[in-house]
């Protein structure tokens, strides 16, 4: 027996599910030219974010990512001992599920996902998702931002970024072989969708714009399951690939095919319903040019920069979600 073992050690899953969040986020993040935001070419629309900060930020909540990963593991855990079953298997079958919203998407996961598995599922499987788990996400949400500020000195680089990767990590820990875009994001709308009664109600820029112009946000795209991502994001993403765009172009049509319907509150908050319209109709006619990687999709792109830099109106929102619909696209590929 050797002193040292030199062998490297398999990454465990939550380990490979935060390794990938994280690079989704750096990725992301330095993806270029994106319009507004904080990428290679500088700091966009933000007088307090660069590039560094980005990835430091991102870096700071691997722990934060590994931990929602355990949680959601040791939850579906529970739940199979608790109906008698081995760790092994999901497909037996539990109590209904509480709100119609919830049977709703749970009828549309295994519609959508029914190929995916080769057969049927019951639509009352055990996935393992209650409220001591979303209570359990929230409580290590809330510490992994509290973490990402401590890094970027009071920054808010990551927020909206922490709730929709840290929901889609949980999801994919529940059910690692169920990794179809559709599955994964319904499976992370039913954890949003429980309220986290621990969560303390504050006054933040998406709740005062909830209130001007009722766009719910973050917390709404996630209860409905990120459909910027599955329906305008991803297939825009696939679209551009087979068409020979190259990838970092492709990323870039993803997040303006994100940009065109989003209601980012990060826009709404900055420069109201001007700023969010100019957003939407720059994203479309970049796209309509020919995308990134035509030259006419170019000149588009940078005059979007240029009217949303003037109207202080960056896209957080979208950019999360571009990360967000690439760490699908990642989990959609890996065995996990
Ligand atoms: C739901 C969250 C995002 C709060 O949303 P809220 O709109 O109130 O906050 P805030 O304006 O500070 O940040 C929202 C962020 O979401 C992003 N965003 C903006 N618009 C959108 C949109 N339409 N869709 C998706 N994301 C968006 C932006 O990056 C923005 O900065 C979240 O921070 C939260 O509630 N955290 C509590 C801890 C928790 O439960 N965590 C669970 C981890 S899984
Ligand atoms: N590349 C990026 N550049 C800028 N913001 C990004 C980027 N990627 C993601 N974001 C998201 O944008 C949000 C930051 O946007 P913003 O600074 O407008 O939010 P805020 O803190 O609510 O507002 P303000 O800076 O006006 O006080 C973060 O929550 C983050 O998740």
């Amino acid at each position: 027996m050797h002193a040292f073992n030199l062998q490297p050690q398999p990454l465990s899953l939550s380990e490979r599910l935060a390794d990938f969040a994280v690079e989704a986020l750096i990725d992301e993040a330095d993806l270029s030219p994106k319009p507004a935001l904080v990428d290679r070419r500088g700091s966009g629309a933000h007088s307090d974010l660069h590039l560094g900060l980005m990835h430091a930020s991102a870096l700071s909540l691997w722990p934060m990512f590994k931990e929602m990963a355990d949680a959601a593991i040791s939850s579906r855990e529970q739940t199979l001992w608790r109906a008698g079953l081995p760790a092994s298997g999901c497909e037996a079958t539990l109590k209904p599920l509480i709100t119609e919203r919830q049977v709703d998407l749970d009828a549309r996961v295994y519609d959508g996902c029914a190929a995916e598995r080769g057969q049927a599922r019951s639509p009352h499987s055990v996935t393992a998702i209650d409220l001591p788990l979303r209570e359990a996400l929230g409580r290590i949400g809330r510490e992994g931002e509290q973490a990402m500020l401590k890094t970027t000195g009071g920054v808010n680089t990551h927020r909206g970024a922490i709730w929709a990767l840290g929901l889609l990590v949980a999801a994919a820990a529940l059910e690692p072989a169920a990794h179809c875009a559709e599955s994964l994001a319904l499976r992370a709308a039913r954890l949003a969708l429980l309220e986290d009664r621990h969560a303390p109600q504050g006054n933040s820029h998406g709740q005062q714009v909830a209130r001007r112009y009722g766009a719910r946000g973050a917390r709404e795209e996630a209860q409905l399951g990120f459909p910027s991502v599955t329906r305008l994001g991803l297939p825009q993403l696939r679209r551009s690939r087979l068409a020979g765009h190259g990838e970092q172009n492709a990323r870039l049509d993803a997040l303006l095919a994100i940009m065109t319907q989003l209601a980012d509150t990060c826009v709404l908050y900055r420069a109201g319903l001007p700023g969010l319209q100019a957003m939407q109709q720059g994203a479309r006619a970049v796209l309509e040019a020919g995308g990134s990687a035509s030259l006419a999709g170019r000149r588009c792109l940078h005059e979007l920069d240029q009217q949303l830099l003037a109207m202080n109106a960056s896209p957080g929102g979208a950019a999360d979600l571009l990360a967000a619909c690439l760490l699908i696209d990642r989990l959609e590929q890996e065995a996990l």
